[in-house]
């Protein structure tokens, strides 16, 4: 099949890819210039593990190809996918321009009937203000053209945005057309062999379906860190607890990690943008206010957490930070709750020296050159005579600490670990004050229970 996609991000760039690798014609359309141009020579311009590969190949194949020109991107695919950016307004409500700009452009090049897809995450009644700027540009041209406006929203996460692809949970399609159902079901049959995902439905549902979704992953999120805060204030263990209730099937052990708030391009967003849809037809939704509420407070946890060991003197610290990413296996640095550490750290007067495995680019052209960030080639070099060393983004290269390393390198053992990657008892055995997520700080003194509680902890710092 022949297809188009406009908007060649995470998203775009993904789609476009993977029906290319099922032997579609796929050809990719983006307005800038430069992400094209690098593109046109294999060259992906985000991190997102197993992509580059897959777009040589798909080039090498000549079953992908990128251009700039509409004209050309209108002509192609009986499928035009919308898959452009729907970023925050000012009120917190989505951004259509960039979609709506799409839809004109298609009205402007049609000529015979197209399928528009939207893959951008929309409000719900976004396809009726698609269909009605397609028709308002054809009449403009004095032209009567068919065309159907599908809702075909996107799950994938980033850093595993092309396994998700290929093996999606379900394929969610909003049409108002049996036959446009059918078109889309034959094109997404190379991704549904296992069995069938596709969930037809109408398409105010399915722009809905998008948001839901990501606002119950949100609301997990925000609620463990709720019961996390409490543990702590209560002398309680939230790991312990997240494994108590993640073993009810009803609850499940997925997105249960209590942590120092989501981040990232979708959440923070969505969740503001559904409590706009929702203020625009008078309903307050509580709910998703307090997951936001919640979130932003969790985000300044470690934040708190570091200024109350230093007893509010970090003017002139330094401090090691461990992962710049929103998450793992990623670059991106939207919304990343190590923006929020490092704003307010240096708001306090004190120095970062941060190490992440790729998201270090990205940083630098956020945040520039500037003397209290310092960008580090290792794990180790970040350590150097930091005062302490925080733990934002859990890749997997920090999970296994080596203990000598932070104790010889960081001017005080003290770790602020906010992904709880670190054993507290394991920590406190080998001497380091560890502050973690809902858990109990391991003092001296408690360290002589422990060590009194847990016979065979000396065995395991002997390793
Ligand atoms: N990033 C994710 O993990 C993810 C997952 C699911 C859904 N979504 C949703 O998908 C949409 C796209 O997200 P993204 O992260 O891929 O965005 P992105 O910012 O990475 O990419 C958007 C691309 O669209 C291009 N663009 C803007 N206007 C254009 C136009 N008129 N014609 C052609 N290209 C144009 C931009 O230049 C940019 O390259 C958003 O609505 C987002 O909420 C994102
Ligand atoms: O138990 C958990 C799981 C995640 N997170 C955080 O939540 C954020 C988002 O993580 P994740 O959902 O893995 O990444 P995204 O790539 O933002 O993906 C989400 O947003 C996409 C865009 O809408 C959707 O398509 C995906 O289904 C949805 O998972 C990150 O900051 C994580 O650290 C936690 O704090 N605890």
């Amino acid at each position: 099949m022949k297809i188009t996609i406009f908007g060649s991000g995470y998203v775009g760039l993904v789609t476009g890819t993977c029906l290319a690798e099922v032997g579609n014609e796929v050809l990719c359309v983006d307005i800038d210039e430069q992400k094209i141009a690098m593109l046109k020579q294999g060259k992906v311009p985000i991190y997102e593990p197993g992509l580059n590969a897959l777009v040589q190949k798909n080039i090498e194949g000549k079953r992908l190809n990128f251009t700039t020109d509409v004209t050309q991107g209108v002509a192609h695919g009986l499928f035009q996918f919308i898959a452009v950016g729907t970023p925050p307004d000012e009120d917190g409500s989505a951004d259509l321009q960039y979609v709506l700009a799409v839809a004109r452009s298609i009205g402007e090049h049609m000529k015979d009937y197209r399928i528009v897809v939207n893959k951008s995450t929309v409000p719900v009644g976004t396809a009726d203000k698609v269909r009605e700027a397609l028709c308002k540009t054809l009449q403009k041209r004095g032209v009567d053209l068919e065309f159907d406006v599908v809702s075909n929203p996107e799950f994938l996460k980033e850093g595993a945005a092309v396994e998700d692809f290929m093996k999606p949970d379900r394929v969610i399609i909003g049409t108002d057309n049996p036959r446009t159902t059918e078109l889309l079901r034959v094109l997404y049959a190379p991704f549904n062999r296992n069995h069938d995902r596709l969930v037809a439905m109408d398409i105010r549902s399915a722009e809905l379906t998008k948001y839901a979704a990501n606002a119950m992953l949100a609301t997990k999120i925000s609620f463990m860190n709720e019961m996390a805060n409490l543990a702590e204030k209560l002398g309680a263990d939230i790991e312990q607890v997240r494994l108590g209730i993640g073993a009810d099937p009803r609850i499940g052990y997925h997105f249960i990690y209590p942590g120092c708030g989501y981040g990232g391009s979708c959440f923070p967003k969505d969740v503001k943008a559904l409590e706009r849809i929702a203020r625009e037809v008078d309903y307050n939704a509580e709910l998703l206010n307090a997951v936001e509420t919640v979130n932003n407070r969790q985000k300044q946890s470690l934040f708190h957490k570091i200024q109350h060991h230093f007893e509010g003197q970090l003017s002139g610290r330094t401090i090691a930070l461990w992962g710049l990413a929103f998450k793992p296996n990623t670059d991106d640095m939207r919304e990343a709750p190590s923006r929020t550490l490092m704003e307010a750290l240096w708001q306090a007067g004190a120095r970062i020296q941060a190490y992440d495995p790729v998201a270090k680019e990205e940083t630098r052209r956020i945040y520039g050159n500037r003397q209290e960030l310092i960008l580090c080639e290792t794990p180790e070099a970040a350590l150097q005579g930091a005062d302490a060393l925080a733990v934002v983004t859990e890749w997997n290269v920090f999970r296994s600490l080596d203990f000598e390393m932070v104790k010889t390198s960081l001017k005080a053992p003290v770790v602020f670990d906010g992904r709880n990657l670190y054993d507290p008892v394991l920590m406190a055995s080998q001497g380091i004050i560890h502050y973690s997520i809902g858990r109990p700080v391991v003092t001296a003194k408690s360290r002589a229970e422990i060590s009194a509680a847990h016979p065979t902890l000396s065995d395991v710092s002997n390793i």
